[in-house]
């Protein structure tokens, strides 16, 4: 397995104050008359797992696309550190993200998909390899990736979010595809980088799965929040997560 850290060089302790937390702050989006997200705040704080739980719809992809610039908000703001993700000096050393369906070029071999993303971002060719070996792909980097599992394609999928070694980490549904053995790899990849004091958010609908790997948890529903705060808190004396997050959701209904 992997070592934790995704650099050569991991942040130290006081190196935490640095890294930057995501702040949304009424954060709505509609597209045409549906409201995807309304009104949403929370922050995501650093050296923390994340996770943003809601159903089917809730508005969560939408939020994390704003949150990296890729979708403009109807009204509100999502900032990383102290800026939107579209005006940060080294915006591929601070934020890192994998989104649903991500595509890969089927001809091309992992390593060759990674060298042409270091060579558009200006990162040295040699990272290419050393997150092939942190994802646990470095046996598979000459195959072509038309022929990768899902499994695999999440792998590739996080090496290519690794490549600017970024302090904080966005990912949709990242357990998707991956095999018991994945899943228990990714947790403790994820926990291992909130341990560097990395800012992880993640989104998935694995609720055991995330009450071992979150440390926080936000759950929205319709676009809006449900709540936000600790596992423990949110979980407390109840009987799991999934009874929780069930109750949670039918008293908003
Ligand atoms: N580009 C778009 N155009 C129109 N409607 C959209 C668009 N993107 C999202 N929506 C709508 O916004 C709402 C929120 O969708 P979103 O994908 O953010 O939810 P989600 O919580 O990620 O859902 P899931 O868990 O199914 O992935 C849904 O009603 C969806 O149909």
């Amino acid at each position: 397995m992997p070592t934790p850290g995704i650099t050569t060089s991991p942040p130290g302790p006081g190196d935490s104050l640095r890294m930057p937390a995501i702040t949304v702050t009424h954060l709505s989006k509609s597209f045409g008359r549906v409201r995807a997200v309304e009104d949403l705040s929370f922050t995501v704080e650093p050296g923390r797992v994340t996770g943003f739980l809601g159903p089917n719809g809730a508005g969560k992809t939408t939020t994390l696309r704003m949150i990296l610039g890729l979708v403009e908000p109807t009204s509100g703001t999502a900032v990383i550190g102290d800026r939107p993700y579209t005006r940060l000096s080294a915006p591929i050393a601070t934020a890192g993200a994998v989104l649903e369906a991500t595509a890969f070029h089927p001809g091309r071999t992992a390593r060759i998909h990674l060298l042409a993303l270091c060579t558009a971002a200006g990162i040295p060719l040699g990272r290419a390899d050393q997150v092939l070996k942190v994802v646990d792909l470095a046996d598979a980097a000459d195959r072509r990736v038309g022929g990768f599992s899902l499994g695999m394609r999440q792998r590739l999928a996080l090496a290519s979010a690794l490549l600017g070694d970024p302090l904080v980490l966005i990912l949709d549904e990242p357990a998707n595809g991956l095999d018991p053995a994945g899943i228990h790899w990714l947790r403790g990849f994820l926990r291992d980088l909130a341990a560097e004091g990395r800012t992880v958010l993640l989104s998935s609908h694995l609720l055991a799965e995330m009450e071992q790997t979150a440390d926080d948890l936000i759950i929205i529903n319709g676009g809006r929040l449900v709540t936000e705060g600790t596992v423990d808190e949110l979980v407390g004396a109840r009987a799991g997560l999934e009874q929780t997050y069930l109750e949670l959701l039918k008293e908003t209904r």
